[in-house]
Formats: C-alpha cells, structure tokens, sequence
C-alpha cells in the first residue's frame, strides 16, 4: 500500500509582498517500508509539504493521503499513523522526560505505554534522564526526547525533519542504527535532511526539491548511476584556468571537476599542466550524492524535467 501520497500539491503564502507561491504541483508516493529522502536547499519547500503532510498546514491545491487517509477530510487516523519529529525544539519545561512522553502517549489515546517508553529511553540513550526536567537538557537531549515523543504511538509511518542537524556523532550513529531498525520492521520512514552523506547511506530512494518543484526521483543508486561521472580532486593554491573553474566545486584549496570518463579526466590533467597548477593529493574518485545534489541543483534543464 502507499504509505504517503502527494498529488499536486501547491502552498501559497501571503506575504506583505503578495502571494509567494512555495511548492507548485509536488506529486510523489512514498510506499510501505520505504527509507525515503527529501532533499533540496534551504527553502526549496521541504518543511512546508511535511507541515501539510502533518495537518500543521493546509495545501492550497491539491491532496495528501497516509495510508489511504486524506490529511484534511481525515486528520485524526492519518495524524494516527504519522510519527512527526520537527525541526524546531519546542517543549513544555515544566515537565520531566517520562511526564512528556507520557503526556505524549495521553494525546494519541495510549495507555499503559510505560514498557514501551522504556524502551524508547534505553534505545535513544535517554535512560539516565528519565526523571531530568526538560529544561535541565541539552539541545542534543532535547532532540533525543522530540523523537521518542514522535514515536510514543509506534507510528508507522516516522517522518524525520532534518533530525541531525547540530547533533553530535554520537547521537547520529544512536538515532540513525534506531531508525534503520525500525525500518526494518516494517516502519515506513520520510527524512530530509542537508547531511547528503546520511541520505545516501540510509535512503532508498530519493526526491530532490528545488524552489518547491520536484526535480529528481528515483532510486539512490540510480541517482548515483545516473551522474555517470567520476571526480577529479586535488589540492592547489593556484588560480584555475576559467574553462576548468566553471565546471569546479572549490572548498578551500580541495578542488573537485566532475568527469565522464577517463579521457575527460586526462582533458582536466593536460589543462592543469598548460596553465601550470601545481596540485597535490590527486586522487579520483566516484561521483556521490553531493554530485549529484549540485547537478541537478545547478542544471537549468532539472527544471524543465519538473
Ligand atoms: N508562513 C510562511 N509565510 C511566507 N513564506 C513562507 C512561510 N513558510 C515558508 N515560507 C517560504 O516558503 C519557502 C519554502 O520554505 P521551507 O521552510 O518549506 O523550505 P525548506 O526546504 O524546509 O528549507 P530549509 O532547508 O531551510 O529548512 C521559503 O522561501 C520560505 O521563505
């Protein structure tokens, strides 16, 4: 079964400069079991189609459906089966975390929940912080406790809204192994994030947003395929010749051109020693996700695909 729907789905915002228009026309399936991403810059409309998706905003056309039920007509039992962790960290202090999940576990109409919630504590590294007040954590506890609170009601479907977004490794390496189980046990889980070497080693399949239209949407490793390339990556303190920095990614001194094949990559060589850059460390590599994300990010034509 679909475990998530969006079918045209269109947000318009009023703003004091008139209507700005946030997603235009989103249609995807998210089906039962997925590890599905959701990737696009900052404001390419992610967080928007999750608050339509979890009722906290409504679409101005279209439909959204989880597991068959429509997010508006019939927001109690789709609210029912989403697990919702949310960007931003807001609690009510005066309770301790037990209190809050249980508080949690009261609003989905679970009782009992306490073994469950125990689990949740050992399983998040949260155990020793059963009885600590909400306002005595840190902002990665905080974030520990948003997903247990999520995943009171054993929601089938877990939706992640950049959950690792200034969150030490630690807490990564605990949260992801948790999801990946619970995945595996049948959860269908939803996940944008920024960090594309997570989606590339946790996500099935992926979509990529960019100014609220879906871009690419396909399988990870067909995304990987398709950038048919390999990396050209080296390390110099010299100026490119302008023919090569139009094709470069430069973070500091590590510059990356994306090649073909291997007669492009001697191309980029020859190009280097004419215009006499020195480089260091050269190694190639395949291309990734980060690749990929850029390709299509800076492709005029991803948009026509739209
Ligand atoms: N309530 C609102 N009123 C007006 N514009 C809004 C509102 N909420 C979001 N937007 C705009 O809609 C666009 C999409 O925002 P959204 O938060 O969905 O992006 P995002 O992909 O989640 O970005 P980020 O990666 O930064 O979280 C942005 O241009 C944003 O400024």
């Amino acid at each position: 079964m679909t475990a998530v729907s969006f079918q045209s789905v269109s947000k318009t915002f009023p703003t004091p400069r008139g209507p700005f228009q946030a997603l235009h026309g989103v249609s995807l399936d998210i089906e039962e079991g997925e590890f599905f991403g959701l990737l696009g810059p900052n404001g390419a409309g992610k967080t928007t189609l999750i608050s339509i998706l979890a009722g906290l905003s409504r679409a101005t056309q279209g439909r959204v459906t989880v597991l068959g039920h429509d997010v508006q007509a019939d927001f109690a039992r789709a609210r029912q089966c989403l697990g919702v962790v949310p960007q931003e960290l807001v609690f009510d202090p005066f309770f301790n975390v037990r209190e809050t999940l249980r508080l949690q576990s009261g609003y989905f109409g679970v009782k009992n929940n306490d073994a469950w919630i125990d689990e949740l504590l050992e399983s998040l590294g949260l155990a020793d912080k059963a009885t600590a007040n909400m306002r005595q954590l840190s902002g990665g506890m905080k974030r520990r406790v948003l997903v247990a609170q999520a995943l009171v009601h054993k929601p089938p479907i877990i939706v992640l809204d950049e959950p690792t977004a200034g969150v030490d490794v630690e807490l990564r390496q605990t949260l992801w192994q948790f999801i990946a189980r619970l995945n595996k046990q049948g959860h269908t889980v939803l996940l944008t994030t920024h960090y594309l070497e997570e989606a590339e080693a946790l996500c099935g399949r992926i979509a990529m947003l960019k100014n609220g239209r879906v871009v690419a949407l396909d399988s990870t490793s067909e995304l990987l395929q398709s950038a048919n390339a390999s990396v050209l990556q080296f390390k110099t303190d010299a100026p490119l010749p302008a023919a090569l920095a139009r094709l470069a990614r430069v973070t500091g001194r590590i510059v990356q051109l994306p090649a073909h094949d291997a007669a492009e990559i001697e191309h980029h060589l020859a190009a280097l020693r004419e215009a006499g850059v020195a480089s260091e460390d050269v190694e190639i590599r395949r291309a990734d996700l980060e690749d990929v994300f850029i390709k299509v990010m800076g492709s005029e034509a991803a948009e026509a695909v739209a």
